[in-house]
């Protein structure tokens, strides 16, 4: 799926009511049945009670105008506040005329703001994506007004207040909605973390826009769904032998923190890999062949961290972090493994690479080591990790910047972990994952997600970009299948290595018939 910015947004309307030959009133009545379907679906008559729809002047208000005479029609008990303005879009002003005069109307000003009492259920349908500006003078009464009243807010498009595709300025007024029931495809805003508190859980109604438009949209902007992962990694050929999955080589652990290398590795042989070597501390030695006896094991001369790169040649793939520790010798190993990695003539891309944790920090003390990255090496980031590797960011759309730029300066791919996990590409792209809760903010999570990409990228038969997309939406999906036996709360790291293989199963091509 794809993400336009509001005039896009605008564009894809047009398009659909042009191609379709739709009156525009035809298209947001869709947009208006949508709505009320969701809502239908989610509180009764009775659970409703009295319901109040904040209308604006353009069509966001106009969506509102029509969301009531449904309700109205489904024998709900509904009110309309309008906020008066200089003008009112055509469709809004269709939708007042043709609403029922047996729906309460009242204009609001600041001295006659609507009753809300605790609990009402209140649909804010004041402004959508034409928002051009922050809101002044009487919808930020208002706005301060429902925050104040503890109603339950429902956001027709988009809460009201916030742009679909930028910040806005530092202490705006923007509706916090516990709900926001969107149309046709997901908005930016939707997916950064500053903004979660406004949007609250959102959902996606289908109201059939140009899809014709939609393929042709220039964007870097993606959403990864089901759809776009589906079937991505290939099926095991019956004559298949271990060779053909690759062999993994993993650089992991240190003194007290064996366990990140334990989490990667059986990571890595759970998500496909043919063959995984492990180098790890001689510490570490014991509990790594009797807790992954699958894995090949080369302990370090050294007992609590790693001192020495092994030969490289037998590997189609290196992961080098989890737990690593940053000391001078780890640093020497991580430089070293960069030097050889470089694209050769027997390896003319280069040997894929996954940074991670400490790795990703000696990145950030030594970013003259950055030119050395062969193209598409992998990074996977938490945003302070990134914030290393880069500078502080301003907000969460500054960062999504720097995040860009990064991936497109050095050529890599970056996966800058959080909520919607956000992959960049050396081309500019920016794909959002929808996988994956926040029961996998757990110590470990990010190591498994290592293991994952290692097994993935040392596989020869998946591109870079689509190894790293579908590891992390398994990675993700993973978590959710974790989350569904134990909940969030006791969900480990463990777990996810336990469901990672039933998550890579959904993906798995389906032979040709
Ligand atoms: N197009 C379609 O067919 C469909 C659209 N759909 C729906 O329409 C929504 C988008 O509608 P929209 O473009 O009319 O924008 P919307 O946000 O309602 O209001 C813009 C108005 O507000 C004004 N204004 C802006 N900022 C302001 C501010 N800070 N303070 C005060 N005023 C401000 C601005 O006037 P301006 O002063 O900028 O000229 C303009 O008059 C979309 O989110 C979805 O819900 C669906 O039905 C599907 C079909
Ligand atoms: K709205």
């Amino acid at each position: 799926m794809i993400i336009l910015s509001a005039a896009q947004t605008r564009e894809l309307d047009q398009a659909t009511i042009d191609e379709q030959h739709l009156p525009s009133a035809a298209l947001m009545e869709r947009a208006a049945t949508a709505f009320t379907r969701w809502f239908f679906g989610r509180l009764t008559q009775e659970e409703a009670g009295e319901i109040l729809v904040l209308c604006g002047p353009g069509n966001n208000g106009g969506d509102g105008l029509a969301i009531a005479h449904l309700l109205h029609q489904g024998n709900y008990a509904v009110r309309v506040g309008l906020l008066p303005a200089g003008k009112y879009s055509a469709d809004w002003q269709h939708n007042r005329r043709h609403l029922p005069t047996a729906v309460p109307v009242v204009e609001i000003t600041e001295g006659q703001l609507p009753d809300i009492l605790p609990g009402t259920a209140v649909i804010d349908a004041l402004f959508g994506t034409g928002l051009t500006r922050p809101l002044t003078g009487l919808a930020v009464t208002l706005v301060a007004h429902l925050a104040q009243a503890k109603a339950r807010v429902i956001a027709v498009d988009i809460p009201s207040g916030l742009f679909a595709d930028a910040p806005q300025p530092l202490g705006s007024a923007v509706v916090r909605a516990q709900h926001t029931v969107s149309f046709g495809l997901p908005k930016l805003a939707f997916l950064l973390p500053q903004n979660a508190d406004f949007v609250g859980e959102w959902h996606l109604e289908d109201i059939g826009l140009s899809t014709r438009f939609i393929e042709g949209a220039a964007t870097y902007w993606h959403y990864t769904d089901a759809a776009a992962v589906a079937q991505t990694l290939p099926a095991r050929p019956k004559f298949s032998h271990k060779g053909t999955f690759g062999h993994a080589l993993l650089l992991a652990g240190s003194r007290g923190k064996m366990g990140a290398a334990l989490l990667a590795a059986g990571a890595c042989l759970r998500s496909g890999v043919g063959l995984l070597t492990a180098q790890i501390p001689s510490l570490g030695y014991g509990i790594f062949q009797i807790s992954q006896p699958e894995a090949m094991c080369l302990p370090d001369p050294q007992t609590d961290f790693i001192s020495e790169l092994p030969d490289l040649k037998p590997y189609q793939a290196v992961g080098i972090g989890p737990g690593l520790s940053q000391n001078a010798a780890s640093l020497a190993v991580f430089q070293q493994l960069l030097k050889e990695a470089v694209a050769s003539k027997t390896r003319p891309k280069g040997l894929p690479l996954i940074i991670d944790a400490d790795a990703l920090n000696l990145l950030g003390q030594h970013r003259e080591l950055l030119p050395l990255l062969p193209e598409n090496t992998v990074l996977t980031p938490h945003p302070k990790e990134f914030e290393r590797l880069t500078e502080p960011a301003r907000d969460d759309y500054h960062r999504l910047e720097l995040l860009r730029d990064f991936a497109r300066t050095h050529r890599c791919l970056v996966v800058l972990k959080g909520a919607y996990t956000c992959l960049a590409t050396p081309t500019g792209d920016l794909h959002f994952n929808s996988t994956g809760n926040p029961g996998m903010a757990t110590g470990g999570s990010g190591d498994v997600l290592t293991g994952v990409l290692l097994a993935l990228r040392a596989h020869a038969q998946l591109p870079a970009f689509e190894a790293v997309r579908l590891g992390v939406y398994a990675h993700g999906l993973a978590g959710d299948l974790a989350a569904a036996e134990t909940g969030q709360a006791g969900l480990v790291a463990g777990d996810l290595v336990r469901h990672i293989g039933p998550a890579l199963a959904t993906l798995t091509a389906r032979p040709a018939f």
